[in-house]
């Protein structure tokens, strides 16, 4: 039998460091993966409904396979149980699991669910080791690396949270093959972002290698995968609890995190999505400044259309606030300093950088002209 491709990408944070592993069949090999990781042989899975019906028989059995017991708590898929009450409701599951300090939690999901089992984990018993084992595109290629855990609260996105960083990501690309189009999509806003914001040769290849990605080309849905996980690592490594360069993997979600806020964090915008629109208008912006050619927003553009995504508020279903009422919601943004907006602009594909001296005037004007027509 010939062995499944992987590739590991090491997260070196001193005292903390981890591997990123990425094939098809993680999922099956995970006890074989998680079993040196444990004092006892028991884990807590915390998954949602979806994930489970689909895939957690196959991680129960993999886990099996290495004599390890697993207890599973489901939550209900979507957006709206990253919030005080899920945080609740997962945080006394574990603690009456009886899930010690030495045990490990598996957070198995999309991003909501990495969000949430990691601030669960980092606050019960004041902080249990947990690995990521990313479901979707979005969180194999971002959010289940580089330990920002957290939920929204009434005020924005991701406004609770811990930096708790994981003790291992298993990103089974295998996983990927069920994802709707939509989900999937959703994800790939995230793996252009890192194109986008530090390497314009990795743009250049998703427009070549995108339509096959997106079609379901297994080799190069784990190449977009460990490219993205790499770039993230080496950016938490230099930086881990976003004191400076951290913000650079924030491109786009400025403007995503106030659209988030504005469509109720409903089905209407996916936050993959809001990403891929947000980095559309940070192209925009940075035109707009005369910071970047101005050919460089048009390109962004058009591969987002060639992939089937939508670039312009125009495209979300349902009415918006005005442009003003965005500007007001992006106050909220955890990049906000001295009172003042910091957005990540850019030079070029591949350049870009973070800056606060942003007048608002052309903030209103780019999101009203992304709004009209
Ligand atoms: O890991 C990071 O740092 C990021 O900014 C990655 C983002 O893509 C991700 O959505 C993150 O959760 C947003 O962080 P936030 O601090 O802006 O809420």
């Amino acid at each position: 039998m010939i062995a499944p491709k992987t590739a590991t990408v090491r997260v070196d944070l001193p005292g903390r460091a981890y591997d990123i592993h990425v094939g098809a069949g993680l999922v099956a090999q995970a006890g074989h993966h998680l079993r040196p990781l444990l004092r006892r042989p028991r884990v807590a899975i915390l998954t949602d409904e979806t994930v489970a019906q689909a895939h957690l028989a196959a991680l129960e059995a993999g886990l099996a396979a290495q004599s390890i017991e697993a207890v599973s708590l489901a939550l209900p898929a979507g957006e709206a149980t990253k919030s005080w009450d899920g945080l609740a409701r997962a945080t006394e599951w574990l603690i009456e699991s009886r899930v010690e300090r030495g045990d490990l939690v598996v957070a198995f999901g999309g991003g909501v669910i990495g969000d949430l089992a990691g601030f669960a984990a980092a606050i019960a018993r004041r902080g249990i080791r947990f690995v990521q084992m990313p479901t979707s595109l979005l969180a194999q290629v971002d959010s289940s690396v580089g330990g920002k855990t957290g939920i929204n609260t009434a005020q924005g996105k991701n406004l609770a949270g811990a930096f708790h960083q994981p003790v291992l990501v298993l990103a089974d690309v295998a996983l990927l093959d069920t994802l709707p189009e939509r989900e999937f999509l959703s994800g790939y806003g995230e793996v252009v972002k890192y194109g986008l914001l530090g390497d314009a040769g990795f743009f250049e290849w998703l427009e070549i290698n995108g339509p096959r990605l997106r079609d379901g080309d297994r080799d190069a849905r784990l190449e977009a995968v460990r490219r993205s996980c790499e770039m993230k690592a080496e950016i938490v490594m230099r930086d881990e609890t976003e004191q400076g360069d951290r913000a650079l993997l924030n491109l786009g979600h400025t403007f995503c995190h106030a659209l988030e806020a504005a469509t109720g964090y409903s089905d209407r915008l996916k936050h993959g999505e809001g990403v891929a629109i947000g980095c559309a208008l940070a192209f925009d912006l940075s035109a707009r400044l005369g910071l970047c050619p101005q050919e460089e927003p048009s390109r962004v553009r058009a591969h987002l259309a060639t992939m089937g995504m939508r670039a312009e508020l125009r495209d979300i279903p349902g009415d918006l606030p005005s442009a003003e009422s965005l500007l007001a919601l992006m106050g909220q943004d955890k990049k906000v300093k001295d009172g003042k907006l910091r957005f990540v602009l850019a030079r070029a594909i591949g350049e870009a950088f973070v800056t606060s001296d942003v007048p608002p005037e052309a903030v209103i004007s780019v999101l009203s002209d992304s709004a009209a027509g």
